[in-house]
């Protein structure tokens, strides 16, 4: 393909997923809090709720959802933020999570282990005659089965207090398609939209979060046979690409490739269920 052919390309793309030609971090900032005061007292809900792992990515909409619930209070109205820790049993950066809880000092914060849940999940398949190819192909689905219990944990907490479930999907992760359909990929809100990974660390730097976290190595941590696993090794692209990928730089033939590939793979992703 031409060099103008894969730039178009690139060009399509980033406008598809909303990423913007400036970025500048307290602009976003001001404008991703105030659309998330906007949909809540427009709504008439009374809270945001999100889960905290102790990435950059949930740590940056902790923090503005925070904001915006008390940007929504000094406006007259009622307006909370529950945090949720969501551990799958002993997380093994916990305390990378606590740490973010200390920065984003969220109104209510409420923790539920999702591993009980998980395994029944699963059990209960296996038990109903489901069988996978070995123990990795296992492996892999409990994961999806553990963010999916997120997702049911936080609409929970939404229902419970009239709430809308955020979510930290950004442009990095969905050209990718680097997330559980209807598990991290479900949310009712969705304030990082547009940002390339090094945009929402911009913000995160910005607001004023920990170095150890703005610069820590993003992991979705699903799967109990590779605890950690970095996102990167799991993409067989890094961040940077992604970023100048979508930021309009050039970037070799595999990695235009490879984003591409999954850009078109993943399209169901990013639609509602398909109709006939
Ligand atoms: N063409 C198509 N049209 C309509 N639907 C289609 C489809 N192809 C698959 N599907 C459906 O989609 C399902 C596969 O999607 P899904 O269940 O999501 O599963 P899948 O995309 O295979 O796995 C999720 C990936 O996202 C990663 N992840 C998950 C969560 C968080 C993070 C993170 O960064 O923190 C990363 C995770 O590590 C894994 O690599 C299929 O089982 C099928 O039901
Ligand atoms: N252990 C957890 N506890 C609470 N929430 C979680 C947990 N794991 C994942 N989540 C939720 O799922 C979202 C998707 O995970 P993801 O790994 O993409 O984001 P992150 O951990 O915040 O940042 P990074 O992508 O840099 O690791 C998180 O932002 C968070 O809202
Ligand atoms: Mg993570």
């Amino acid at each position: 393909m031409s060099e103008s052919a894969s730039a178009a390309v690139q060009q399509e793309i980033a406008r598809e997923l909303q990423v913007a030609e400036v970025f500048e971090a307290e602009q976003e900032i001001e404008r991703r809090v105030a659309f998330l005061t906007e949909r809540l007292t427009s709504t008439g809900l009374r809270c945001l709720v999100l889960g905290i792992s102790g990435g950059v990515d949930s740590t940056t909409t902790g923090r503005l959802c925070q904001l915006a619930v008390e940007r929504a209070r000094a406006a007259g109205h009622e307006a909370r933020f529950y945090a949720m820790r969501l551990p799958y049993g002993v997380q093994g950066d916990e305390h990378d999570a606590q740490l973010a809880l200390s920065f984003i000092r969220a109104d209510e914060v409420l923790t539920v282990d999702v591993k009980p849940a998980s395994d029944a999940a699963l059990e209960a398949s296996l038990a109903g005659g489901v069988t996978f190819r070995d123990a990795h192909h296992q492996d892999f689905v409990h994961g999806n089965i553990k963010a999916r219990q997120r997702m049911i944990a936080q609409y929970a907490v939404a229902g419970a207090y009239n709430g809308l479930v955020v979510g930290t999907d950004h442009a990095a992760e969905a050209v990718s398609g680097f997330f559980t359909k209807f598990g991290d990929g479900a949310a009712d809100v969705v304030p990082l939209t547009g940002l390339t990974k090094r945009r929402v660390r911009a913000v995160a730097d910005t607001l004023g979060a920990p170095a150890e976290l703005v610069w820590k190595v993003p992991t979705a941590d699903l799967e109990t046979l590779a605890p950690g696993k970095a996102d990167e090794d799991a993409l067989g692209v890094t961040y940077d690409d992604i970023d100048d990928f979508l930021e309009g730089k050039p970037v070799g033939d595999r990695v235009f490739r490879t984003i591409v590939d999954r850009y078109r793979l993943t399209e169901h992703k990013r639609q509602l269920p398909i109709a006939p």
